[in-house]
């Protein structure tokens, strides 16, 4: 894929058109009646569903219920037992992870992975380097264009930077930023991949009420400067906030899937959330 294809998050896209508040149906990620077991633990059980390009679908569920084992199997980190993932039209199975990152889906973990001892640019420096095309050779002698290509990576990581609002700590380490912060620079990183599609998994853990608000706008905007976001969450309010679409998992089954109001309403989600028996909900 060229890079003229995907549309990159920075700032200078700011005035770029909405995309649609109704999702287009385009499909972009296609789970395909995957089932994968651990041993005898069965995280997903014939779990089928689609995401379409430009829409933010959150994919919730309660604890254990298989939202992690299904970015996991997304991302290429598993392999399905049974059915399949296509991004894009193309299997995921057997791709490396770099070449689904090329293919253009990008994630965030539950547990933040950052390089604690590089500074905030640094760090989003790494995913656009990604994209470099200079040779070793190139990159020893520095060449004009791996300097060219540095300055571009430098100047677009502080761009990013900027996007999601912490560029006057761009040249603070890691590990000295606030909580917030690092889940921002997360974020940053990701982003600089270019990636069509954003996978977000908990990014509001830990958050306050006034910090999942920033959050939300936050994923808003990433969604209007063209980039599909799927979110795992367990906080229903948050993703009833902002997505427009809900796949329901409850012990690696999909429960339900819908509009969020539609899935707030279902007797099978309440139950799950709640604890309820099925047949007593
Ligand atoms: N590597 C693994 N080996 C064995 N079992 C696993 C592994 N990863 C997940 N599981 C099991 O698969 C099931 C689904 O787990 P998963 O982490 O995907 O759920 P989750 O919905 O992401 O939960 P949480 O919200 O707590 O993160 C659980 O029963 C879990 O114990």
């Amino acid at each position: 894929m060229s890079d003229t294809e995907r549309t990159p998050v920075v700032p200078a896209q700011a005035d770029a058109p909405m995309v649609e508040t109704l999702p287009a149906r385009e499909p972009l990620l296609e789970v395909d009646h995957v089932t994968l077991r651990f041993g005898g633990v069965v995280a997903l059980n014939d779990v089928d569903f689609t995401l379409y390009k430009g829409e933010i679908l959150g994919l919730i569920g309660p604890n254990g219920a298989g939202k992690t084992t299904c970015f996991n199997a997304m991302t290429g980190i598993y392999q399905p037992s049974e059915g399949q993932i296509r991004f894009r039209g193309e299997k995921i199975s057997g791709k490396k992870r770099h070449q689904i990152t090329q293919l253009g889906m990008a994630r965030t973990f539950q547990n933040i992975r950052l390089f604690p001892e590089m500074t905030a640019l640094e760090n989003v420096q790494v995913g656009a380097d990604a994209h470099h095309r200079t040779s070793v050779v190139s990159a020893l002698f520095r060449l004009p264009r791996h300097r060219r290509e540095e300055r571009e990576g430098r100047e677009k990581a502080e761009r990013l930077l900027e996007f999601v609002g912490i560029r006057p700590r761009m040249h603070e380490f890691a590990r000295n930023l606030s909580y917030g912060e690092q889940r921002r620079l997360e974020i940053a990183r990701a982003l600089a991949t270019d990636p069509v599609l954003l996978c977000l998994d908990e990014p509001a853990a830990g958050f306050n009420p006034a910090e999942k608000e920033e959050l939300l706008q936050l994923i808003r905007q990433i969604r209007d400067t063209g980039v599909t976001v799927l979110l795992i969450e367990h906080d229903m309010r948050l993703v009833m906030g902002v997505t427009d679409r809900i796949v329901v998992l409850e012990f690696g089954k999909k429960i339900a899937e819908g509009l969020p109001a539609e899935v707030r309403d279902n007797p099978k989600v309440v139950a799950a959330y709640l604890g309820v028996p099925d047949d007593a909900a």
